[in-house]
């Protein structure tokens, strides 16, 4: 069976400077995946060439064994990968419940009939409803999304991501800003949200990545110098040295 994600000899460059420097790595279907490592190693901008709103300078991207090196992002989103933004993405004067609607009726449009309006539309409420119930938001159905706390914008981020029904969710960042009490409420809904499918996210916070994750890959300086289970990356002296100690001893 061919893994979810497979990124083969992935390289980036920004005029003269390469950011992303030969990146390999498989990502079995079902794995939760977490990406690590210091500030400007280029996580971010490995995630975009993932997501196709970078093409990469050389290497290929995989889906499900599809080769989408160079399409549009919503191509890939289409072939079933969806991914969150690191700044929320909702409408914020739209109600809740509309807000997951859209991302629903966006999702659904090119496979539903379009002479099957009326169970269209009763697919679409009952959908709506499930997601809704999935990120705790059911109570907060009618209101306008702007009026959601921080966390409750986040958790409908995350709703208006899996909304589509994609099979490989990629989340940027999902508990910055976030307190502790934010952070557990978010990492649970993750977890819950993820069940059955795969998983790849950019995270600062340890506790959520050890926590989370089934295997973390530790990028530095465009390279992916460690990936193992979080207990192999700990153990990992190269890690340890580059980046872990220090980003562990910053969580105390
Ligand atoms: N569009 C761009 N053009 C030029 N340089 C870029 C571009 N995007 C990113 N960079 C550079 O690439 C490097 C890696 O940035 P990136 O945002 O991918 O790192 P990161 O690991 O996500 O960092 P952080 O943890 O701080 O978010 C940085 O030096 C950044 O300035």
């Amino acid at each position: 069976m061919s893994s979810a994600l497979h990124l083969d000899g992935l390289r980036k460059s920004f005029g003269k400077t390469e950011i992303i420097r030969g990146v390999n790595l498989e990502i079995p279907r079902g794995e939760r995946h977490a990406i690590i490592g210091p500030n400007g190693a280029g996580k971010s901008t490995l995630f975009n060439l993932i997501t196709g709103r970078f093409p990469p300078t050389s290497g290929k991207v995989r889906l499900h064994g599809h080769d989408v090196t160079g399409l549009a992002p919503f191509q890939i989103n289409r072939m079933g990968l969806s991914r969150s933004f690191q700044i929320t993405n909702i409408f914020p004067r739209m109600s809740v419940f509309e807000n997951v609607r859209c991302s629903l009726l966006w999702a659904q449009g090119y496979r539903y009939s379009f002479w099957n309006l009326v169970s269209r539309s009763r697919a679409l409420t009952e959908g709506t409803h499930r997601i809704l119930d999935q990120i705790n938001l059911t109570a907060r159905a009618e209101l306008p999304a702007g009026v959601l706390s921080y966390a409750e914008q986040r958790a409908l981020e995350i709703g208006i991501t899996i909304a589509g029904g994609a099979d490989v969710i990629m989340l940027d960042e999902p508990t910055a800003g976030m307190s502790h009490s934010e952070t557990d409420y978010i990492v649970d809904l993750i977890r819950t949200v993820t069940e059955d499918k795969t998983l790849v996210m950019v995270e600062h916070d340890m506790g959520v990545v050890f926590d989370l994750a089934d295997r973390i890959s530790v990028l530095v300086y465009g390279e992916i110098i460690a990936t193992g289970s979080p207990e192999q990356v700990r153990a990992n002296p190269r890690v340890q040295e580059a980046y872990l100690g220090a980003a562990l001893e910053a969580e105390h």
